[in-house]
């Protein structure tokens, strides 16, 4: 692939949501960076998500804008990267959209139960599973006008990161300009 075409992806979704484990895995099937949005939290976010409260828009801003940062740093390398960030909020991803229109955002659902039971098996994570509730109620879901698709959890790891790749690939590729917008079908490789 040549670097322009290289695909800058945001992997949305509430916490537990598997962003990171299908984040990671997406950018070394597509060779480029990845990088974690909790690490890019100032340090009194994560403390007041492991104390149990939810953070505010006003907590997200400085995050977000160093989730944009990152983006804009892929940009200007000319490749592509993978970035975690739950991106709740419609006005947070537009915030994230508006660095280029070549970002596009994999976000990951599954019925909260589910979710709930893979956030109680995790070990050694800061965010308390009892935040879940809070990240649901927050969370606006990609509209069809976002750039980006949704993708199912409900499957194997593996199954959530050959959905992702494929997304990406269809609606991200240079001759695919335009087919790009809003979350689309999915179905397993
Ligand atoms: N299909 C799947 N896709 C992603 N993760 C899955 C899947 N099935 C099980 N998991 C597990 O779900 C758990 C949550 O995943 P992960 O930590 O990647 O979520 P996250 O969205 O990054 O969470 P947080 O935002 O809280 O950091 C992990 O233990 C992961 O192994
Ligand atoms: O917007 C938020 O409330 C936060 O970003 C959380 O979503 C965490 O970063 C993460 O998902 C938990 O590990």
């Amino acid at each position: 692939m040549p670097d322009r075409a290289r695909p800058l992806v945001v992997v949305t979704g509430v916490s537990g949501s598997g962003k990171s484990t299908v984040g990671r895995a997406l950018a070394g099937r597509l060779g480029v960076p990845y990088e974690e949005g909790d690490d890019l939290h100032p340090p009194e976010n994560i403390a007041k998500m492991e104390a149990g409260a939810p953070l505010t828009d006003r907590d997200r801003e400085p995050w977000l804008d160093r989730v944009a940062a990152w983006l804009g740093g892929r940009l200007q390398d000319g490749g592509g990267g993978v970035v975690a960030c739950s991106g709740l909020k419609r006005r947070y991803r537009d915030r994230l959209a508006a660095v280029s229109p070549r970002v596009f955002f994999v976000h990951l659902h599954g019925p909260v139960e589910l979710i709930a039971g893979r956030m109680a098996a995790r070990r050694g994570h800061f965010m308390p599973p009892a935040l879940l509730r809070s990240q649901v109620a927050a969370l606006e879901p990609l509209a069809p006008d976002e750039h980006g698709a949704a993708v199912s959890v409900e499957g194997t790891p593996e199954e959530t990161v050959a959905l992702a790749l494929r997304a990406v690939r269809q609606r991200h590729s240079p001759g695919a300009a335009g087919e790009g917008r809003g979350p689309g079908p999915e179905a397993p490789e």
